[in-house]
């Protein structure tokens, strides 16, 4: 379960068409919504500059966390859809596939029509993302330049609006078609009137409300959806008039509606860094990735681990302590990939040697070191120690880093105490925990559960120091 928003980003209230669909179908859902009413129409605008509005958007979005974007918007889809799943590492999901598989269902004579602004005509979005499901599918498009403006001036059920559809929508119903989207999400607010002037047996396709069927597929797939929600956040905003806003979302909606006003000097032109969506763990070690990344989901950061990067050159960890070598490997890796990088270095220290293995746990056994060479020479050390001489410490240090900047290092440490026993016992964890006893619960690391495991150890205990300061760290 994730608790964190959804976003929503439209150039103006049309994305409601979306969010409207959203608080049907998934209730429990936080949502988040930000219409850029202050430079709307995007229809007519370049594709280049609907993609840097909408990354402006995006950069609000993130900043409040959210899990997943919805870019309830045609124009934007068409210019930005790309780029952004390119750097996101969140789902992102656009309006415009959803709304096209949908048309290919309708459609019975295979002759579908679409109507959207100027800037999804001319991407040729629809007619690109139909075919490429159906070759023999006919896609017949047209711009409505008038529809948005209509809409946003809240005439969306006056004459003018009855005319406006009528004149716009004449060449489009000589055609033949049995299927129209409305590829635009100001459009629905226009249905009754769409439909009138196509006749009843032609189907309009709301593509936001299959796009909401699509988000809700991809929460159940990335595990990210909110079951239990008794105060579901809803959260407005927009660049334009927030009692405009309030007014066209509040009719439409049939509740009363509260909006904020963002100024767009307050969008965040870089790309937000105040919380990546995706860390790479700088480990080998699958044992260590597991047990890290419960962390990360529960916070809905991504994990990615070594393994993504094979071609990637191993750091050496040739560091005295545990904090040289996790720095020295979160920062050697996170400047090769141009990523946040944790690393944890972490080990065994044994009273009775003195401390060792330390730093050398993964390679104690030495050449052709694997975790049963190094268990062996681990009791073969202790073979002369009494049971109750054997104290021993599990120590974890986990280091952060972000790329360009080697010398702030978040690094915080775990530790956890216990014995050393002389018979492995428990089949879970990895390493040298079939030998690590813990007195207070009566049994190995290797016995417990990954939760139990979690609970009590070196590296669930650096975990919670990491998470309750890795936010500020990103955001200082
Ligand atoms: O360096 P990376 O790629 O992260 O993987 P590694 O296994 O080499 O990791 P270290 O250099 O930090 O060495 C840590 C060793 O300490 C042991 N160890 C660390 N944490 C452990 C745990 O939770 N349970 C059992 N053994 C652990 C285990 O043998 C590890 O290989
Ligand atoms: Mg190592």
């Amino acid at each position: 379960m994730n608790k964190q928003p959804i976003g929503f980003i439209d150039s103006g209230v049309g994305g409601l068409t979306v969010v409207i669909e959203a608080l049907r179908q998934l209730p429990n859902e936080n949502i988040i919504f930000l219409g850029d009413q202050a430079r709307l129409p995007y229809g007519p605008r370049p594709a280049s500059q609907v993609r840097a509005f909408t990354w402006q958007m995006v950069n609000f979005l993130l900043a409040k966390h959210i899990k997943m974007l919805v870019i309830a918007c045609n124009t934007a889809t068409a210019a930005a859809l790309d780029d952004l799943r390119a750097k996101l590492s969140i789902p992102v999901v656009g309006v415009i596939l959803p709304g096209s598989r949908a048309a290919l269902r309708s459609t019975k004579n295979g002759h579908i029509g679409v109507i959207a602004t100027e800037g999804t005509v001319k991407s040729d979005a629809y007619a690109k993302a139909i075919r490429s499901k159906d070759s023999r599918a006919k896609v017949t498009s047209m711009a409505q330049p008038k529809f948005v403006p209509v809409v946003e001036s809240n005439e969306a059920h006056s004459a003018v609006a009855k005319k406006v559809v009528a004149e716009g929508l004449q060449p489009m119903k000589r055609l033949g078609i049995d299927t129209l989207v409305m590829g635009c999400t100001h459009y629905p607010l226009l249905r009754p009137l769409i439909q009138n002037v196509m006749g009843p047996n032609v189907t309009l396709i709301d593509s936001g409300a299959e796009t909401v069927s699509e988000v809700s597929m991809l929460l159940d797939y990335f595990d990210l959806a909110n079951t239990d929600n008794p105060n579901p956040l809803r959260e407005y905003h927009t660049t334009g008039s927030a009692s405009m806003f309030e007014t066209i979302a509040s009719d439409w909606m049939g509740q009363a509606i509260h909006a904020d006003r963002v100024t767009i000097s307050d969008l965040p032109t870089d790309v937000v860094t105040s919380l990546p969506t995706t860390v790479v763990v700088a480990s080998k070690n699958a044992g260590k990735v597991r047990e890290i990344a419960v962390m990360f989901d529960k916070l809905g950061v991504a994990v990615k681990s070594l393994a993504d990067f094979p071609e990637l050159p191993s750091v050496q960890e040739t560091g005295a302590t545990f904090e040289e070598n996790a720095r020295l490997k979160a920062d050697g890796y996170a400047q090769a990939l141009e990523l946040p990088v944790l690393a944890d270095d972490s080990g065994l220290q044994v009273d009775a040697l003195d401390g060792m293995p330390g730093v050398f746990s993964a390679r104690y056994a030495g050449k052709g070191h694997n975790d049963a060479a190094n268990n062996a020479k681990l009791i073969s050390e202790l073979s002369e120690v009494p049971a109750d001489q054997r104290h021993a410490h599990f120590v974890s240090v986990l280091a952060l880093a972000r790329p360009g900047k080697p010398d702030e290092d978040l690094v915080v440490r775990g530790q956890v105490d216990g014995m050393i026993v002389g018979i492995p016992q428990g089949d879970n964890g990895f390493g040298y925990d079939p030998y690590f006893y813990l007195p207070a619960f009566g049994k190995t690391m290797a016995q417990m559960t990954p939760d139990e495991k979690n609970q009590v150890s070196h590296r669930g205990d650096a975990l919670r120091k990491l998470e309750a300061r890795w936010d500020g760290w990103f955001k200082g």
